[in-house]
């Protein structure tokens, strides 16, 4: 039996391991995993570093890059998972119009659990004082949209046994 699966976007605020998840998510499915960390525009990784969250024009740009790779990367035949904060709705609906088939998978937990791991970690340009601003912005997945919510707090590995059950039984084509 042969197993497809859609384009993943891992998303959640700074700190909700996206970056972590994604990775060992790739490696588990054989797909291919992009840092959208690594495509923001120069302009936009300057601004956080200097302690200013982006706004949705800032955004623009970034998320245009990372759906134009998902739609690349279909049209060849490839599902790419990607990190992608993707906090409104405007910016998943954005992220999808090349391809529909995306699943987002939302990390969820408090602010306070993140905080804590950010405090333990150093990253190239996202402060720790910009996840105010990250909790204000986000709006969760509604219930029309093709997504998964996963509880933070369980270890990688439990969580990507959970994602990859959740998209067996909910947004795989098994043939
Ligand atoms: N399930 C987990 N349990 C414990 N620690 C975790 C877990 N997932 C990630 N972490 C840790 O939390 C921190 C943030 O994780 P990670 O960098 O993957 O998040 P991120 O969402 O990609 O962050 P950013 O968007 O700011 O780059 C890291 O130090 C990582 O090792
Ligand atoms: O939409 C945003 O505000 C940004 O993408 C941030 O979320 C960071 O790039 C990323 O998460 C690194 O911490």
């Amino acid at each position: 039996m042969q197993t497809s699966y859609p384009p993943l976007i891992v998303m959640g605020v700074s700190g909700s391991g996206k970056s972590t998840i994604g990775e060992a998510l790739g490696q588990k499915l054989g797909m291919p995993f992009i840092d959208g960390d690594d495509l923001h525009p120069r302009a936009n990784k300057e601004k956080m570093a200097a302690g200013h969250p982006l706004n949705d024009e800032d955004r623009a740009p970034w998320l245009e890059i990372i759906a134009d790779r998902i739609g690349a990367e279909l049209a060849e035949g490839t599902s790419i998972i990607v990190a992608c904060s993707a906090l409104k709705r405007s910016y998943r609906e954005l992220l999808i119009a090349h391809a529909p088939s995306v699943v987002f998978v939302h990390l969820v937990g408090t602010q306070k659990v993140i905080a804590e791991r950010q405090s333990h970690r150093h990253h190239e340009y996202m402060p720790n004082s910009l996840l105010d601003s990250q909790f204000a912005t986000l709006e969760d997945l509604a219930s029309d949209e093709r997504g998964i919510l996963v509880d933070l707090t369980q270890t990688p590995d439990q969580m990507v046994s959970y994602i990859i059950t959740t998209l067996d039984e909910n947004f795989v084509d098994h043939q």
